[in-house]
């Protein structure tokens, strides 16, 4: 089993340096899946109430402590609030039903899956998630796709600053404002699509050249890439195999004029979620 490293979070909580995401992953499918990759070494599980999967979620944390002997506090089970469950109430309610789905009494991160600024709920949202924490149901809070002036708005209104900021981030779109400001708040950012969903990255020649330099796979450079830029990652895949792949990644290291050749890959975002006008109910 491989041992992923862990950073610590502006609350205090440890965190992987990398984890594993579960969007798409459904079903019996979706739950062997997940259980692979906790049987791996994963320990960080992302999901969202939008993802349809709390259900496989829990049943996967429960089979890895049967089958496994890997226990539940070993694990951090991530979920997000969706768009249509903002507001204070509203958001008590979705993280509540989360828990039931998920048939576990703590989330270890929950987060605002999208600020959905026309609906302008968000600071409500969070001072709800506030409160959850405070109530021992959520060890950890914060945010997904949000901007700087967002994250100003709900620290000013609540002085309570998010442990993680989970964006969309990978060699074409470095995001390195928005990481300097994360870092000046101790926010841990968390990359989402890091690997920009596969993609022609796999196959950019710097990314190639890299990978044979070191002897790794295109993957690995990709991933490591985020971990030496101080973002966890949480890729994606239904194959135990490429699983091990992604998660090892922990045993070489990137130059400084290495990382800045892949960030040079750098064209924006992929797939048009701009948090300022995106509506993601
Ligand atoms: N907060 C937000 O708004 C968002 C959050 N997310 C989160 O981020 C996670 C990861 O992002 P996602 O969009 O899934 O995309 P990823 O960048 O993780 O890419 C996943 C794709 O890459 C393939 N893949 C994975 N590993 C390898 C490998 N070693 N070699 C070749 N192909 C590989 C997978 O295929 P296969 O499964 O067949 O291996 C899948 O098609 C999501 O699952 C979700 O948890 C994603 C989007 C938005
Ligand atoms: O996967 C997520 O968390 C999302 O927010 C997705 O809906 C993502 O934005 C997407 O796949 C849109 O096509």
């Amino acid at each position: 089993m491989l041992t992923i490293p862990s950073v610590t979070l502006n609350d205090g909580s440890a965190f992987p340096e990398l984890g594993f995401g579960t969007y798409k992953l459904r079903d019996e499918e979706g739950i062997a899946s997940i259980v692979s990759a906790i049987e791996v070494g994963y320990r960080l599980i992302d999901s969202a109430v939008n993802y349809g999967n709390e259900r496989e979620v829990g049943e996967a944390v429960r089979r890895a402590g049967d089958r496994l002997g890997v226990d539940r506090d070993e694990l951090l089970v991530v979920s997000k609030i969706p768009g249509r469950e903002q507001g204070y109430d509203e958001a008590i309610a979705s993280t509540e039903a989360s828990l039931r789905r998920l048939g576990l009494d703590r989330l270890d991160l929950h987060l605002i899956h999208w600020p959905n600024p026309s609906v302008d709920k968000y600071v409500d949202t969070w001072r709800a998630l506030v409160a959850l924490r405070d109530r021992g149901l959520v060890r950890s809070i914060g945010v997904s796709n949000f901007t700087e002036p967002m994250l100003t708005r709900i620290i000013d209104a609540t002085g309570v600053v998010p442990a993680v900021n989970q964006v969309e981030l990978h060699p074409y779109f470095p995001q390195a404002r928005l990481r300097a400001f994360h870092a000046g708040l101790g926010i841990r950012t968390e990359s989402w699509s890091p690997l920009a969903r596969r993609s022609e990255l796999l196959t950019e020649t710097v990314v190639d050249d890299l990978a044979a330099a070191h002897g790794v796979s295109p993957t690995q450079v990709v991933l490591r890439w985020h971990t030496q830029l101080g973002s966890t990652p949480i890729p994606k895949s239904s194959h135990s195999a490429r699983q091990r792949e992604n998660a090892d990644v922990f045993g070489f290291t990137l130059t400084d004029d290495e990382l800045d050749a892949i960030s040079a890959l750098e064209r924006g975002r992929l797939w048009g979620g701009d948090p300022d006008t995106h509506e993601e109910m």
